[in-house]
């Protein structure tokens, strides 16, 4: 198939080579030059994806937005979720009636409290069943080394899913099709912000009860919200829940889980922004969560404390602190 990757980042980049070595023609297409330049000159995304050595000749990248669109079947979005909305406005024009968008991100946008399903269908005028939401426990320097892994594909059709699923399926890349779209964007963005909390007591010098607590009750958030947005609660209990959950928040390669310990370690927002290797979504997503709750009347001790951390200064003792602070009733 042919198929186009919008965002060359980290992720965009990794998911082109497992499209290309599942044998699509993948062209990249990114807002910045230098990305575009050095995968045509030098099949390498040094910049954003430096472990890879060569990318698969089947990718290239292009600048232009209505040839990286024209000839797609399938269009994957992989942009830093706060941007998605201004970044696809301009594609619609180019898009054909025919071709599956196809979701990577993790985020909730944060003026709107939109879910990334919600944005793209919204700002493409694309029908549900053209739509796909792709979320699992993909560190993308594992993926792009082609250690195995698996993946959920979510779709409202189960054609959609399966069309994307046999796209993306290679010898170390299983994908696994859902027809739970809310679940499955609700876990990705939603485990962030736990990852953000471990990662914050970890640098605070916590050990595993710490951590441990702080992962167990962010599922427990995580599935509490999703039920009440009509999420099914077996999506948080599989791969891109509790699975997605567990690599997070036991990484280093997570820039979620970096930008906590780096808060943890005494960093202000800015400095562990400043020395983020890539987006870490749950930072903009942690208020977008908070609202969520208020508005499906579901408690968030977890996303507030870390709202708390992220607007008011809060420290890793205090985020802890925050979290003892609830009733004795109930885990
Ligand atoms: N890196 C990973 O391991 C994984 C990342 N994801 C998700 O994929 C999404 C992208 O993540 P990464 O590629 O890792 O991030 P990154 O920080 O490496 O790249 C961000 C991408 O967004 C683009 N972008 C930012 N602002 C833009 C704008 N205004 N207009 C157009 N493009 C813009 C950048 O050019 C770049 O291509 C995130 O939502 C992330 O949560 C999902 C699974 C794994
Ligand atoms: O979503 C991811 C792994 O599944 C990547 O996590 P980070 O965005 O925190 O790096």
């Amino acid at each position: 198939m042919n198929i186009a990757v919008l965002g060359a980042g980290a992720w965009g980049t990794t998911f082109g080579q497992v499209l290309a070595d599942a044998g699509n023609q993948v062209t990249m297409w990114d807002i910045d030059p230098e990305s575009v330049n050095s995968i045509n000159q030098e099949h390498r995304n040094p910049r954003r994806m430096p472990s890879i050595e060569r990318l698969p000749d089947n990718v290239r990248a292009t600048s232009d937005r209505q040839s990286a669109v024209a000839c797609a079947e399938i269009v994957v979005v992989a942009i830093a979720a706060q941007h998605a909305r201004e970044a696809l406005e301009p594609f619609k024009a180019f898009m054909h009636s025919s071709t599956i968008v196809v979701s990577l991100m993790k985020g909730i946008e944060r003026q709107t409290g939109q879910r990334m399903d919600q944005v793209v269908t919204e700002v493409l005028g694309l029908p549900l069943d053209r739509f796909a939401a792709v979320s699992g426990p993909n560190l993308s320097k594992e993926v792009a080394a082609r250690q195995p892994s698996a993946t959920v594909v979510a779709s409202s059709s189960e054609q959609t899913a399966l069309t994307v699923a046999n796209a993306c399926e290679t010898a170390y890349f299983k994908p696994f099709v859902s027809s739970d779209v809310v679940g499955l964007e609700l876990c990705g963005s939603l485990k962030n912000v736990t990852a953000l909390a471990v990662g914050m007591s970890r640098g605070a010098g916590y050990g595993e009860n710490t951590a441990a607590m702080i992962q167990a009750r962010g599922l427990a958030e995580m599935t509490a919200l999703g039920q009440a947005a009509g999420a099914q609660a077996k999506t948080f209990a599989g791969l891109a829940g509790v699975g997605d959950l567990i690599a997070t928040c036991a990484s280093s390669l997570s820039r979620n889980y970096t930008f906590g310990f780096n808060l943890g370690k005494g960093m202000s927002v800015e400095e562990a922004s400043l020395a983020s290797n890539g987006v870490a979504e749950g930072v903009p997503t942690t208020d977008a969560v908070v609202q969520l709750g208020q508005s499906l009347h579901v408690a968030t001790p977890l996303a507030t404390a870390m709202s708390h951390v992220l607007d008011q200064g809060l420290d890793g003792a205090g985020l802890v602190t925050e979290l003892f602070g609830g009733p004795i009733i109930g885990e």
